[in-house]
């Protein structure tokens, strides 16, 4: 279980107080207006905020005193930060050997990850030489070879057309089948994962406003709040 208990950041201009839990082995999709908090809370999980106050923990482990390296979570950015002048191979061996020495297994586990996520046959291409949607998938499968329990997706799919960004939802939704992971998915889009995510919160104003069902949060009270937060994106 990940369990966040008011944690406070405090900025000149934005406040946030995060209170929420996500069962492990869940994906939880994270909603809300633009401005509103969604990757600050991303990014104190992967350690670059620090809260004031309050506790972090995963599985009863204290994510406080641990700096990112060191947290069992990686983190996808929108622009998803692949080193353009490495193979989507090598791009994603990072995930496990940052100096890319890589033992035979690793080779094979490198693979067997491009092949999941419908790379198989792309490892030699450069960054440049793939289209958005396949780059997409070389940052997932990167994340995913780290063999670490918490992912962390900041609005991954954002820049894709409606088309593909739904098959990358599904994508993720068909890998974590495969491992054990607990996923955190920053999301504009929330019909996109409506019947795929365990959970839904809703962010707003540097607060966890609402945590449950997707079906409870998108058809409930904050139903116009949302529809609102979703085209002001
Ligand atoms: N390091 C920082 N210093 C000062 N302010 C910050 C810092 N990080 C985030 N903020 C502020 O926190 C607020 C929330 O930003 P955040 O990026 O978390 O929102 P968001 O919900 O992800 O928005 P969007 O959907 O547009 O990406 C913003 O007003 C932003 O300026």
């Amino acid at each position: 279980m990940l369990v966040i208990e008011n944690c406070r950041l405090t900025w000149p201009d934005f406040s946030a107080d995060y209170t929420m839990n996500v069962k492990s082995g869940a994906l939880c999709a994270v909603i809300g207006p633009s401005g509103g908090g969604k990757t600050t809370l991303l990014h104190m999980i992967a350690g670059f905020e620090t809260p004031e106050s309050g506790t972090l923990t995963f599985g009863g482990l204290d994510l406080l005193p641990l700096e990112p390296a060191k947290r069992p979570a990686t983190i996808v950015f929108q622009d998803h930060n692949l080193f353009p002048h490495l193979t989507a191979a090598q791009n994603v061996a990072l995930g496990i050997r940052p100096s890319l020495r890589m033992s035979n297994d690793e080779q094979a586990l490198i693979e067997e990850m491009l092949e999941a996520v419908g790379l198989k046959g792309f490892g030699t291409r450069k960054p440049g030489e793939m289209s958005g949607g396949q780059r997409q998938r070389v940052a997932l499968a990167r994340a995913l070879v780290s063999g670490r329990p918490l992912i962390l997706l900041d609005e991954p799919f954002s820049s894709l057309d409606p088309g593909l960004r739904r098959d990358m939802v599904q994508l993720v939704g068909e890998l974590r089948r495969k491992r054990p992971v607990t996923i955190l998915m920053t999301i504009h889009t929330p019909e996109d994962v409506a019947d795929l995510a365990d959970q839904m919160v809703f962010v707003a104003d540097g607060r966890v406003i609402a945590s449950g069902k997707p079906s409870a949060i998108l058809h409930g009270s904050l139903a116009p709040r949302i529809a609102a937060a979703v085209s002001d994106t």
